[in-house]
């Protein structure tokens, strides 16, 4: 479990786009990136308006294709293939030490930052692989942010800590505006809207957390991550993350790693289970995948049996 903040600002750069060269423009192929099925080899840049959805089945957003992931020569994901809908919650579950952290830090390439980590296949976001040469990841994870485990707000205001990204950006325009609205809709302005000014780290630790939740909001993604948001939290708290994960997924597609079971099943749409060595056994709507799995591994763990 990675403790690095994929949201601190200081790591990011003023491109709006997850390519290199961040000017919109086609290669010379002259397709278009924005069709999640293409398999070109793509460097325009990503938007929220280029998609389509099709009839009736929520658009494929992220897609891992015979992802295998290595720690020097110990391999913790083995042929991962997998499509994540949009605007929908994705659980993934498994026992420790099953990749489930791994992938989710594929996804973002926050793995960029673990010098033994090596990564084979492909990881499409919106039809891009996030691998290629020109992906910005400092981009990619604004497009892509990531919540942690543990709260970790900066040692400033409440203001600041939603502001920052933004300030960063040169995004400063309406600020005022910007920060409300991202701590509304992490569900907390109502509560802070009076102590904006105070420091973050007097605020409780599901506050925190929604704050950092609002932080990874402010800058406009489309994906948020979250690695056991909630695992840190009392019972009270962490109804109110889930409550707010279920309203994120109107805005944003959210893929979440937890430990907890009933979390998975009360909170996500999809679940991909993972079982020891790295492998994906079964992924499927939560409901097929609690009430009725293809897979005895699967069952068993489901049930209890092991993990
Ligand atoms: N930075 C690292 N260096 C070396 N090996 C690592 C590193 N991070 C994870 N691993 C190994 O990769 C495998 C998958 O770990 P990962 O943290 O992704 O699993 P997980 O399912 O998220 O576990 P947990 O539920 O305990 O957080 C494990 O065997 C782990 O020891």
């Amino acid at each position: 479990m990675t403790q690095d903040n994929a949201t601190d600002p200081d790591d990011r750069t003023d491109q709006s786009t997850i390519v290199g060269s961040g000017d919109g423009t086609d290669d010379s192929t002259g397709r278009d990136t924005a069709d999640p099925t293409s398999d070109s080899h793509l460097s325009r840049s990503i938007t929220r308006e280029g998609t389509t959805t099709r009839d009736g089945a929520a658009e494929t957003v992220l897609e891992s294709r015979n992802l295998d992931v290595y720690y020097n020569d110990v391999q913790a994901l083995q042929d991962i293939s997998l499509e994540i809908p949009k605007n929908r919650v994705t659980a993934l579950i498994g026992p420790s030490g099953c990749g489930k952290s791994t992938f989710l830090r594929s996804i973002n390439r926050m793995n960029d930052l673990i010098d033994a980590a090596r990564i084979e296949g492909e990881l499409r976001f919106r039809g891009k692989n996030v691998y290629d040469d020109d992906v910005d990841p400092v981009a990619l994870r604004r497009k892509i942010g990531m919540v942690f485990q543990h709260p970790n707000p900066f040692p400033k205001s409440i203001y600041d800590n939603v502001a920052y990204g933004l300030r960063i950006q040169d995004e400063t325009e309406n600020l005022d505006e910007k920060v409300e609205t991202a701590l509304k809709r992490a569900a907390l302005f109502e509560e802070v809207e009076d102590q904006l000014d105070e420091s973050a780290l007097d605020l409780s630790g599901g506050q925190q957390q929604r704050l950092c939740i609002a932080r990874a909001i402010a800058v406009d993604p489309e994906v948020i991550l979250m690695d056991e948001p909630a695992s840190a939290l009392d019972p009270i708290a962490t109804s109110k993350i889930e409550d707010l994960i279920e309203e994120l997924a109107e805005e944003y597609t959210v893929v979440i790693v937890t430990h907890n079971m009933q979390q998975a099943a009360r909170i996500s749409d999809k679940t991909a289970v993972f079982l020891t060595g790295g492998e994906l056994v079964e992924y499927d709507d939560t409901e097929k995948i609690f009430e009725n799995p293809d897979s005895q591994r699967v069952e068993d763990y489901i049930t209890g049996k092991f993990g």
